[in-house]
C-alpha cells in the first residue's frame, strides 16, 4: 500500500468507533483539514449530498469513482440497511481501502464497490445485479468522462423518469460539455449548487443536481 494511503488508513481507524458510521466521516474530515487535502467531497458538499438522497429516498444507488469511500459512506448514513449502493472504481488499491475503511463504519455489505473503468463495468450491471434503472447516481470520477457515461447509462436505460443525478466539480475543474448537455435537455430538470472546493476556504465549485423528468 502506498505509505500516505497507509497514514490515512491508520489516522481514520485511530481516531473512530468501530461500527459508528459518523464517526468514521468525521475522522476522514479531520484529516481531510488537518493533515492532508483529499479528493473525497468532504464534508461542506457532502451536505449537499446528504440532502439530495434525503429528498429522493432511492431504493437503488450508483456511484462512479469510490476513491477512499467517504462518500459512499456518506450515502449509506442517509439511507435504510437494506439498500445497496453500487460504487465504480478503476484502482484496486483504492478499492481495497475503501472496502476495510466500510467494513470498519459496519457497513461492508451494504456497499458493492466494483472494480474497473466505469464504461466497461457499467454494461454489466443490469445482468449481473438484475438492476433496471437506478433511483440515485452521484457521477464523480473524471469530469471528461461525465458525458461519456451518462450517455452510456441513457442508453442502457440505467435512468428512467424520476432518476436523481448528482454530479460533482462541475465548476472546478469544471465539466463544460455535461453541463451543457444537461442544461439544455428537455428530458431533464436541472440545477447547480454553487458551493466550494472540499477541504478549502476559498475556490468555488459546483454540484448539479439533475432531475429525469
Ligand atoms: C474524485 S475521486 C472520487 C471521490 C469520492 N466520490 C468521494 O467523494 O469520496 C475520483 C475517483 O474516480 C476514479 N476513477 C477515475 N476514472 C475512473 C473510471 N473511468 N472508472 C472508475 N473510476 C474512475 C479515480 O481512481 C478516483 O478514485
Amino acid at each position: 500500500m502506498q505509505s500516505s494511503h497507509l497514514t490515512y488508513v491508520n489516522y481514520v481507524l485511530e481516531n473512530s468507533q468501530p461500527g459508528n458510521i459518523q464517526s468514521v466521516i468525521d475522522a476522514v474530515d479531520k484529516y481531510g483539514w488537518t493533515k492532508q487535502w483529499l479528493m473525497s467531497i468532504g464534508d461542506r458538499k457532502g451536505v449537499i449530498i446528504d440532502k439530495a438522497i434525503q429528498s429522493r429516498k432511492p431504493k437503488t444507488i450508483l456511484e462512479l469513482g469510490t476513491f477512499l469511500g467517504y462518500s459512499s459512506l456518506r450515502m449509506a448514513a442517509q439511507i435504510p440497511n437494506d439498500t445497496l449502493i453500487f460504487s465504480i472504481e478503476i484502482d484496486p488499491e483504492l478499492a481495497k481501502i475503501a472496502h476495510a475503511i466500510h467494513e470498519h463504519a459496519g457497513v461492508g455489505d451494504r456497499i458493492k464497490i466494483l472494480i474497473g473503468s466505469s464504461e466497461n463495468v457499467i454494461p454489466q450491471l443490469s445482468k449481473q445485479y438484475h438492476i433496471n434503472s437506478f433511483d440515485f447516481i452521484f457521477i464523480d470520477h473524471g469530469d471528461s468522462i461525465y458525458l461519456r457515461d451518462l450517455k452510456l447509462l441513457e442508453r442502457l436505460g440505467l435512468i428512467q423518469p424520476g432518476t436523481m443525478i448528482v454530479a460533482d466539480n462541475v465548476i472546478t475543474p469544471g465539466a463544460p460539455d455535461y453541463l451543457y448537455y444537461i442544461q439544455n435537455n428537455p428530458n431533464y430538470q436541472t440545477r447547480t449548487q454553487e458551493t466550494v472546493v472540499q477541504y478549502q476556504e476559498e475556490e468555488r465549485d459546483g454540484i448539479e443536481i439533475t432531475i429525469r423528468n
